[in-house]
């Protein structure tokens, strides 16, 4: 069953105890190695003991082991007590946060997580409402807050400190208050979570003791997106006992946005612990790895795999032109539809490339993928709309949002999330105008089901839902109108608001279409952290003129040392990208930006 593994993956199988750091290339088979070793572990395992600690940062790269585990391996999944296996919230939540957080928030019962990808937060009562910040800020290890959403979220700039660089500005210190006091209430956000659950280790070792003699070995898969508080929480349970861990990784794929994910915490462990070096690709042709090598830390990457190594396709890259407005220098006007136009071009030759060289159009084997909300109107969509700049949400009606996503889901196959959404939003509604500080949270639910009795509840609520509009086709402005008509005439006491000027989006858009349904493209179409661990025969990747923040151009022309974490993680994200495909790579970007990706590429 082994046969197949490499020397160097075998030794990641047979390894035993100790700490130990797997460095791996792309598509060297990190994860399928990990299975092995899992599979091995199990089999040598007696029952009743100890368990094995399993764990990832996605459901999807659990899926992934738990795949390779069934596949390759012959293994029951899935892993069932003693054993733990899932992702790294999933592991703190059950284990630190929902048992003991209260120990370190000071409330009265277990705590409620809230925010993504929990219940959604929607607290503003007027602009210079604190609370509003609740799901999207957190602390660092050291007790720093710290934002986990972009600056639009904010209305105001994030300066830690003020002029004199001592002193904490206002706005950061009134939302520490803020966060303490909702601590207090039993709230938490999911990066709040990870860090109370590391103060929790910090002050009872016999909390963290006891964990680490449940597992006989803890694996901690996707390493490099590890943060602070997470790689904390390691030491702590490796110092209370937990002396058999092994860390896979490879720091040149960390992308994990607003994680606060330090590529460098899992450096330093490669270098204090035992190493293993995976330099293999089992994945693409040589000519792919040559290519992605300039993006990586690996001196070399070698192709492996017999059936794409020599292949003879060189991946290539495209230039289309950007939309571009007359100036007084230069008349010359691009409109989007000439650019979209332009950029159909390349990606038609790709697919002629894909079927010349028998590569299935379909979603497992072909992939368009893109970086950028803005990207992806090139392929005919909306979804350029970013829910901070755009905001229709209005103060002390943010429930407004819940009641429509939730009835846009209800209509679209999700009845139980949308349900849970328009509940929660229907009692905010209701209880708000006269007490502005309400949040519906469990407790309340229980509560109300216990004294009105499940069938009265349910029946209130339906009442509600039944009379609220079809979302499809509607933009938010007509369906709030046409909403607040229905309830008035059925005697709700009930009126949804939401800033008009916003509000002119058609509901589908806003609230995101399938982007990867078969009836708009037949190929698989997605964002970079969407495939991540995945494989493809042909890759196509779209980038524009701009990362996130910053131009691609200052990235690539700036020094690495002065570029801060987030522009470095843009190129990763493009390293992620062009690691994907087996034989068949090919980039578009922006034609003035295309001798600039050449030599870098080359
Ligand atoms: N020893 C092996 N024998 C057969 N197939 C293998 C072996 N090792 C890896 N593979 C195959 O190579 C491909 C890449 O492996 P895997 O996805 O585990 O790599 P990875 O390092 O996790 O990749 P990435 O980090 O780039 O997502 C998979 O299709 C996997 O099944």
């Amino acid at each position: 069953m082994y046969g197949s593994l490499s020397e160097s993956q075998k030794i990641i199988l047979d390894y035993n105890d100790g700490t130990v750091v797997v460095k791996a290339c792309p598509g060297s088979g990190k994860t399928y190695s990990l299975a092995a070793r899992i599979s091995r572990l199990l089999k040598e395992s007696q029952a009743g003991k100890k368990g094995l600690c399993v764990i990832s940062f996605t459901n999807i790269a659990c899926m992934e082991i738990e795949d390779r585990l069934a596949n390759n391996f012959s293994t029951i999944v899935p892993l069932k007590h003693p054993h733990f296996f899932g992702t790294i919230d999933s592991f703190i939540n059950t284990f630190i946060f929902l048992p003991f957080g209260h120990l370190i928030m000071g409330c009265d019962s277990r705590p409620e997580l809230v925010g993504e990808p929990h219940a959604p937060w929607s607290v503003k009562r007027s602009d210079w409402d604190y609370d509003q910040y609740f799901d999207k800020t957190t602390f660092d290890a050291d007790d720093m807050l710290i934002p986990i959403a972009p600056y639009q979220a904010f209305g105001f700039r994030w300066n830690y400190y003020n002029k004199d660089g001592k002193t904490v500005n206002g706005n950061i210190l009134r939302i520490m208050r803020s966060k303490n006091t909702l601590f207090k209430k039993g709230y938490a956000n999911q990066s709040d979570a990870n860090y109370l659950s590391l103060k929790v280790l910090q002050k009872y070792p016999l909390i963290a003791q006891n964990i680490a003699q449940k597992f006989s070995h803890f694996m901690i898969d996707e390493c490099q997106d590890t943060n602070d508080v997470h790689m904390k929480i390691i030491d702590i349970l490796n110092e209370q006992g937990g002396s058999n861990i092994m860390l896979v990784g490879d720091r040149d794929q960390s992308i994990f946005e607003w994680n606060d994910a330090k590529p460098e915490l899992f450096d330093q462990k490669y270098n204090l612990w035992d190493k293993i070096l995976l330099n293999q690709n089992r994945r693409s042709s040589q000519l792919i790895c040559n290519f992605i090598k300039n993006l990586s830390s690996f001196e070399e990457i070698n192709a492996v795999n017999e059936k794409v190594k020599d292949s003879a396709i060189e991946p290539s890259i495209y230039g289309y032109i950007t939309p571009k407005n007359a100036t007084a220098k230069d008349k010359t006007i691009i409109t989007l539809e000439q650019s979209v136009e332009n950029f159909k071009e390349i990606l038609n030759n790709f697919l002629d490339e894909c079927r010349k060289n028998k590569i299935p159009i379909d979603k497992e084997n072909t992939a368009v993928l893109y970086r950028g909300n803005s990207s992806s109107k090139y392929l005919g969509l909306r979804s350029d709309l970013n829910d901070f700049e755009t905001i229709p949400w209005t103060t002390n009606h943010h429930h407004v949002k819940n009641i429509i996503k939730g009835r846009h889901m209800y209509e679209n196959g999700s009845f139980n999330k949308g349900y849970k959404l328009m509940e929660k939003g229907y009692f905010e509604a209701l209880m708000r105008p006269s007490n502005p500080q309400f949040y519906c949270n469990t407790q309340f639910v229980a509560d109300r089901i216990y004294t009105n009795g499940i069938k009265q509840h349910r029946k209130e609520v339906f009442s509600f839902i039944e009379c609220l509009p079809a979302t499809k086709y509607k933009t938010l402005n007509e369906w709030v109108e046409q909403a607040n008509k229905v309830l008035r005439e059925a005697a709700f006491a009930l009126e949804f608001r939401i800033e008009s000027q916003f509000g002119n989006i058609a509901i589908d858009d806003y609230f995101g279409q399938d982007l990867n349904s078969e009836k708009l493209h037949p190929f698989y179409f997605g964002t970079v952290h969407s495939v991540k661990g995945k494989t493809f025969q042909a890759v196509l990747l779209l980038l524009g003129k701009k990362a996130v923040r910053k131009n691609y151009a200052t990235i690539i022309n700036s020094d690495p040392a002065v570029l801060n974490a987030n522009d470095l993680e843009e190129l990763r994200i493009v390293y992620v990208a062009l690691s994907r495909p087996e034989i068949l790579l090919q980039m578009a970007v922006p034609d003035s930006d295309l001798a600039l990706w050449t030599g870098k590429m080359n």
